[in-house]
Parts: C-alpha cells; structure tokens; sequence
C-alpha cells in the first residue's frame, strides 16, 4: 500500500488545504478509474442487525465481521431490523413532504444564506459537489440538545468552535408538529449511529467502547432533500446535463465517519463500481443504506472505503430522501487507529480535526468555496435566488 509522508499541522490553512486537495484528488481518481479487474462480485450486502443487540459479545461480534467486510470492499450497506420502529421512518418521509410543499416565501425566511454553516432552506443549483447543476431541494440542520434523547452533556460547539444557535427551524404555526417529528427522527438515528458506533469499533479490532467518549456531543447533520423528476426524462443524464437538465446530486463521497440514508421509493442513488460503471441502488423497505464516509477512511487508513455517489432522478415521481451524516464531538482531532497500521506502515493522512474538517469540505460546496456567506453575496451580485 503506497504512503505519504505525515505533514505536520502548523497553523489552520495547513488542514484546509489538506481536507480539500485530498478530497478533490480523490474523487477525481475514483471518476477517472476504468479499472477493469472485474467488480462482478459488487454487492451492497444487507446486514441483519438483530444479533447487534444481543448480550452475547458472540452475536455482536459476528455482525461487527459483516460490517468490516463491507467497508472494506463496496465501502455500502443496508441495515434492517435496526430498532426504529417503520412509524418514524414514514413519518420523516412525510414531513419532508410537508417542507417541500411549503410557499416558496415562507422556505425563503428559513434560507441557507442566513447559515455560516449550510442550515435551513437550500434551493436547487444553490451548492454543487461536482460542478454540476443539481436540482435537488434541501433543507439542512445539525445536533442541538433538544434533539438528542440522552440530553448530551452540555458540550455541543458548532463546526467552527462557537456556541451560538445554529438550526434554522420553520415556525411551529407554519408547520405544525414538524419539529417534534424531525425530532423524534433524528434522537432515534443518533442513537442508533452511536449504537453502530460500537460496531464499528469491534469491526476494527478495538474495545466496543473506543468511541463511546467521542459521542457524547457529536456532529450529525441531517437533510431534508427533494429530487423533482426529469424535465425531459427521454433524455440521457449525459444529454440532460448539456441540456442544464439537472443532475439531483454530482457526484461525491460523504465527509463524516458514516451516513444512514432513508429514502423514499423512488429510486435514485447510484454507487460508483471500481469499473467505472454505476450501481443503482434498489430500496429496501424500512431499511436504512449506511456508507463510510471520508473522515473515517482517513481514520482507517485507507482500510475502509469511502465511496463515490451521485443521485439521479429517472423516473417520473419525486424522490425524497433524508441522509443522517455522523460524527464525532467536533473537537476532537482524528489520528490514524493504530489497528489500521500494519508494522512499519506510516499513516496516510496528517491529524486533523473533526469540525474544522467538515466546515472546510461544506465550504467547498460553494461558489469558489467562499463559504456559505460569500455564497450569498455572489448570488445577489449574480441576481439568482
Ligand atoms: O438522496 C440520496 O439518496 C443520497 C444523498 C447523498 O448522497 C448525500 O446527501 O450525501
Ligand atoms: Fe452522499
């Protein structure tokens, strides 16, 4: 396995500069891969969590070899029997639906312009993760203690360190319940992260709770998204993307350590194979689909993989979806796991840290990578919405 040599973190540019080259270079080389040794065996296993939850360390363990094994190969795959009753998972669905239909004045108060961080309403074409024109409609928020069933212990800061109140909600008059249901959502998944957490740990040949203390005010951002059908679904992606018919979301991989993904049936997500080719995911229903993404493949050396994916809305319904992107408390700073390491073998990537990792990777998302302020001021300069 080829390495490269630890940069030392001198001062906060050194770490931007490293989360972002790493990642565009990355995701340009796996765009680029036409690698032929044959990925017939591609799969996205669907893994049973009900043995995750027994005593037995036995039964947790066997699903802990499942879960290594898929990280390290398709880096994707479904969770079923995961605990969260079919009831939240609709209803998520259903206030997504409810958001979307909001009047565009009233989505218009809650806009991501106000965020330093990329909360609230985002219309279409707003961000783009590969330079294409995406037609995806988001609405976007983090942890806040509220949302958290086990209360949090009061250590939450936001992505740059600052502990002012960064959610943008819709007014309970406006939509009403909406808060308690995207509530009642997020604590589950966040539990059920911190849960898979301890997975992970075991799958990584250390003490199940290596991470518990990295969790108790953790980053998860969780989006709301809306994927209009093709306005010319006769259209191929290629030629509707000449067209600036829109792609849903360019291609990427995720930032944090892993994401949970619900979406609706609609079909829409698509996984890039080693070949070049891409996988269309098909829906399970009330499963969730859990990636790694690139903080913990940075993490990990390199041993599991964090995969590039785009969504592309083929059919002639609306797709929701709602991604949960986990993470660790957003001061801690992340070196290689020393299990990741084989004798002799140096890491791949410097330290770096959690929060200013990601803000730097959401930034990236905007207009020049100005930030989610500088966004702004280029889309009213620009005269765009
Ligand atoms: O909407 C989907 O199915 C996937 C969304 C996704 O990949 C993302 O938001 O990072
Ligand atoms: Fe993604």
């Amino acid at each position: 396995m080829a390495t490269a040599t630890v940069q030392p973190i001198t001062d906060g540019s050194v770490t931007k500069h490293e989360a972002r080259s790493t990642a565009h270079g990355y995701l340009q080389s796996r765009l680029a891969a036409k690698d032929t040794t044959s990925d017939t065996g591609f799969t996205i296993p669907v893994i049973d969590l009900t043995p995750s939850f027994s005593e037995s360390l036995e039964d947790r363990k066997s699903v802990a070899a499942q879960i290594r094994e898929a990280c390290t190969t398709s880096g994707f795959f479904y969770v079923t029997h995961h605990g969260i009753p079919s009831s939240i998972l609709q209803s998520i669905l259903q206030q997504a639906e409810r958001f979307f239909k909001l009047p565009l004045a009233s989505k218009q108060d809650l806009h991501i312009k106000t965020s330093k961080y990329g909360y609230g309403w985002e219309p279409s074409e707003y961000t783009s993760l590969a330079g294409d024109l995406e037609s995806k409609e988001g609405f976007n928020f983090g942890y806040e203690e509220g949302l958290d069933k086990s209360g949090g212990d009061g250590k939450y800061r936001n992505l740059d360190g600052s502990d002012d109140k960064a959610n943008i909600w819709p007014k309970e008059e406006e939509l009403p319940g909406f808060y308690e249901h995207v509530g009642e959502y997020y604590g589950a998944v966040l539990n059920l992260s911190r849960h898979m957490f301890r997975l992970f740990a075991l799958s990584l040949d250390l003490p199940e709770d290596h991470f518990d203390a990295m969790v108790t005010h953790p980053g998860g951002i969780a989006r709301l998204l809306y994927y209009p059908p093709p306005k010319h679904p006769q259209l191929t992606v290629s030629e509707s993307v000449q067209e600036k018919e829109h792609i849903g979301l360019g291609a990427h991989s995720d930032y944090e350590c892993f994401t949970l993904l619900l979406s609706s049936t609609t079909p829409g997500l698509e996984i890039l194979r080693p070949s070049g080719h891409w996988h269309i995911a098909t829906h399970i229903a009330d499963a969730f689909i859990v990636n790694v993404a690139d903080f913990m493949m940075r993490w990990t050396n390199g041993v599991y993989k964090s995969t590039v994916h785009r969504v592309v809305n083929r059919s002639r319904r609306i797709r929701y979806s709602v991604p949960f992107f986990f993470s660790v408390n957003y001061e801690q700073v992340i070196e290689t796991l020393p299990t990741c390491l084989d004798e002799g073998e140096k890491p791949r990537y410097p330290p770096i840290g959690a929060g200013e990792y990601i803000l730097e990777r959401l930034n990236a998302t905007t207009k020049d990578g100005a930030g989610f302020y500088g966004n702004a001021e280029v889309f009213e300069r620009e005269g765009m919405s």
